[in-house]
């Protein structure tokens, strides 16, 4: 099963990814955990190029989103062969982050056409002012209005696709809680 947990900048993705896979583990399964942007050559380079005072240009973000599309292409033989096998891939983001980051849906979808749609999104839906709070600005993607209409697109991808809102204003374990009590009938286990 391929899950992906979804949400802006300081939404709390990568503290409840790694909650989560510890708990899956704990109850015997096996875990596979991705990241977009990957730590290849390619997500190196999204990663520096996020810096660039002009990461929010139009032109960059055409170029930033093939470099996305280019990035998640090298996960999917990962994440095929580990679903044919019966292990859990947990990825921090996925497609839907280009869909919801960068422009011209269409276009998104065309340039992404050979990726995997996670079986299950959770989309940790946070207040733009406590996600600014959380970060520390480090790159042009951390601004309020700019995080704000990112948050509502999510919000609209959620409703069009389905994802699993969780509430990420509230405490860690209040927010692990509830993404357990999502995954665990997904999983045939029990909390
Ligand atoms: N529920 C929460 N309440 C308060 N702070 C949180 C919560 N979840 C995560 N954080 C903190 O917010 C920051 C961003 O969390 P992180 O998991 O890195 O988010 P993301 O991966 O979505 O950017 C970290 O300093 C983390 O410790
Ligand atoms: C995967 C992906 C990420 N991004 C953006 C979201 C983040 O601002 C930035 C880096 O992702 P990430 O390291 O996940 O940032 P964070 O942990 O703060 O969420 O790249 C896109 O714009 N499009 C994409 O397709």
């Amino acid at each position: 099963m391929y899950i992906c947990l979804e949400g802006i900048d300081g939404a709390g993705k990568s503290t409840q990814m790694e909650r989560l896979a510890q708990w899956i583990e704990n109850c015997g399964l096996t875990v596979t955990r991705i990241r977009e942007p990957t730590d290849s050559p390619v997500g190196l380079l999204i990663r520096e190029m996020l810096q660039s005072p002009q990461a929010q240009d139009e032109g960059f973000q055409r170029t930033l989103a093939l470099l996305f599309a280019a990035d998640r292409t090298l996960l999917m033989d990962t994440i095929s062969n580990e679903k044919e096998t019966g292990r859990i891939v947990l990825s921090d983001r996925s497609f839907y982050s280009s869909l919801a980051y960068q422009n011209g849906e269409e276009w998104i979808a065309q340039i992404n056409q050979y990726a995997l749609e996670p079986d299950l999104v959770i989309l940790l839906d946070l207040e733009t002012e406590k996600a600014i709070a959380r970060c520390e600005g480090t790159d042009k993607f951390e601004e309020a209005t700019f995080l704000e209409t990112i948050r509502q697109r999510y919000l609209k991808l959620a409703q069009e696709h389905g994802f699993m809102v969780v509430n990420a204003n509230n405490g860690v374990n209040k927010v692990h809680e509830d993404i357990k009590r999502i995954v665990a009938p997904k999983l045939g286990m029990c909390i």
